[in-house]
């Protein structure tokens, strides 16, 4: 489902991200790790045609989404995937529930709330719905924003960091439903992490290397 082929990025004339070949199936997941630096969250934009790479191809279900810029990457990005950053953002002034349902709103997709709640229920975090978003710990504002992109089904979901700022039992839950929800609709999900207590729980790790003038 995705292909990647002779991708590689470049900031002020610096190679910051080369990668050959690389290939996860529908519905597989995969962590990508490696030393700070070494070009995750710029490979995570790539992926999501924020940005658009040097030369290369990034294939999602057959379109080529280096290709993709303005409003037909905003189109395709809506439509296809769900991302959590890894700064966690919110507004502040609505509810949590009325933040993860404004995916819906900005995808133009039809959702129940009742798939919102079912979402916040499945993160242990069901009894903020009504509280602001401003007044949310990070670790809860991170459970919150991975329902917002989750709420529309995407087929596939990036994330960055997800759980640097939780405790335990609440990295399991949500990295249990990151991997539930993805195999239950055949979506790729991408993880980018430093976490050690993650690595194991995904069917591939792609180890991208340190960066070429790190010391
Ligand atoms: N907008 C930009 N302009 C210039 N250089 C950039 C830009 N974005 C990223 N870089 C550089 O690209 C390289 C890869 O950065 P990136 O953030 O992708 O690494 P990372 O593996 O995600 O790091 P970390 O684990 O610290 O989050 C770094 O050397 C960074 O300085």
């Amino acid at each position: 489902m995705l292909h990647v082929k002779s991708l590689t990025q470049a900031h002020d004339g610096r190679v910051v991200l080369q990668l050959d070949h690389w290939q996860v199936a529908a519905g597989r997941s995969c962590c990508i790790t490696g030393p700070s630096g070494s070009g995750k969250t710029t490979l995570l934009d790539l992926l999501c045609a924020l940005r658009r790479p040097a030369s290369g191809d990034i294939l999602v279900e057959g379109v080529n989404v280096a290709r993709l810029s303005g409003r037909a990457a905003d189109r395709w990005r809506g439509s296809t995937v769900g991302v959590v950053t890894q700064t966690p953002h919110l507004l502040e002034i609505l509810t949590v529930q009325e933040n993860v349902m404004l995916a819906a709103r900005m995808a133009r997709v039809a959702v129940d709330g009742a798939r919102a709640a079912s979402l916040l229920d499945r993160l242990g975090v069901s009894a903020l719905a009504s509280r602001p978003a401003g007044r949310l710990s990070q670790g809860q504002r991170q459970r919150v924003v991975l329902a917002r992109a989750l709420l529309c089904r995407p087929r596939l979901l990036l994330a960055d960091e997800p759980t640097a700022h939780l405790d335990d039992a609440a990295c399991a839950q949500l990295c249990s439903l990151m991997l539930e929800s993805c195999r239950e609709v055949g979506a790729t999900l991408l993880v980018a992490t430093h976490d050690r207590r993650i690595e194991p729980l995904f069917d591939q790790r792609l180890s991208l290397p340190a960066p070429e003038n790190a010391t």
